[in-house]
């Protein structure tokens, strides 16, 4: 069977960075290559972590734009710069419309700290255990219009520790990010995940 070429993936940040490290990491042993970050925050760490990688760089800030679909269309406009195959969300801190998520459905792609559909939206780790939950973790889902509301590919789940600080067990999730994203792209890139 002939070598399949890379799969590209563009990763969108808004913040630190940590799943944006774990993906470039993994990105040879999964056969995907990064062809480049998009962010809406110029200050944010995981622009430096790129341009230490040497990534392509491309800031879309949204403070700079008068209308939610102007910045989505200068996004969209960078993105497709970069040609990606998927686009992997990475703590990207604003909420798409319609129109940017229809043009890239079915190869965009978020990561959130829980097991969804419980807990969509912030503060996942607190909610979860104040809940009581006894298990809680990671998922890989599809965006659509519908926030944290898409198919999901796939989850990583864990025991909840009772009376856990909500950090620790914010750093116990981000852990299985750091394993599930990488392991989702590589799938998509051996054609193990049907178009949905
Ligand atoms: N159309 C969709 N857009 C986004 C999805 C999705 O499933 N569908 N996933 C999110 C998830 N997310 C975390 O990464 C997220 C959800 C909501 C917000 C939010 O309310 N953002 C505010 C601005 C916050 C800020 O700039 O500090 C907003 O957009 O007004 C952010 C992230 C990503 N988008
Ligand atoms: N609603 C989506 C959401 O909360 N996403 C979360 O933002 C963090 C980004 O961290 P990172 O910048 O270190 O990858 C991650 O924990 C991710 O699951």
């Amino acid at each position: 069977m002939g070598l399949r070429p890379p799969l590209k993936v563009a990763v969108m940040v808004s913040g630190r960075g940590s799943n944006l490290r774990a993906l470039q990491e993994e990105a040879p042993e999964q056969g995907y290559v990064i062809t480049g970050v998009v962010s809406n925050n110029p200050t944010a760490p995981a622009v430096d972590y790129a341009r230490d990688q040497g990534l392509a760089v491309r800031l879309v800030d949204h403070r700079r734009f008068a209308t939610r679909a102007a910045f989505e269309e200068t996004l969209a406009t960078a993105l497709d710069d970069l040609a990606p195959d998927i686009i992997a969300l990475a703590g990207f801190l604003r909420v798409l419309g319609a129109d940017f998520v229809g043009r890239y459905q079915g190869r965009l792609l978020n990561i959130h700290p829980s097991l969804l559909p419980a807990f969509p939206g912030l503060d996942t780790h607190r909610r979860a255990l104040a809940s009581g939950a006894r298990v809680h973790g990671a998922t890989v889902h599809l965006v659509t219009d519908a926030v944290d509301g898409g198919p999901i590919i796939a989850q990583a789940g864990l025991t909840v520790i009772p009376g856990e600080p909500p950090a620790a067990l914010a750093a116990r999730v981000l852990a299985l990010e750091h394993a599930l994203y990488p392991y989702v792209l590589g799938r998509w890139a051996r054609g193990e995940i049907a178009d949905r």
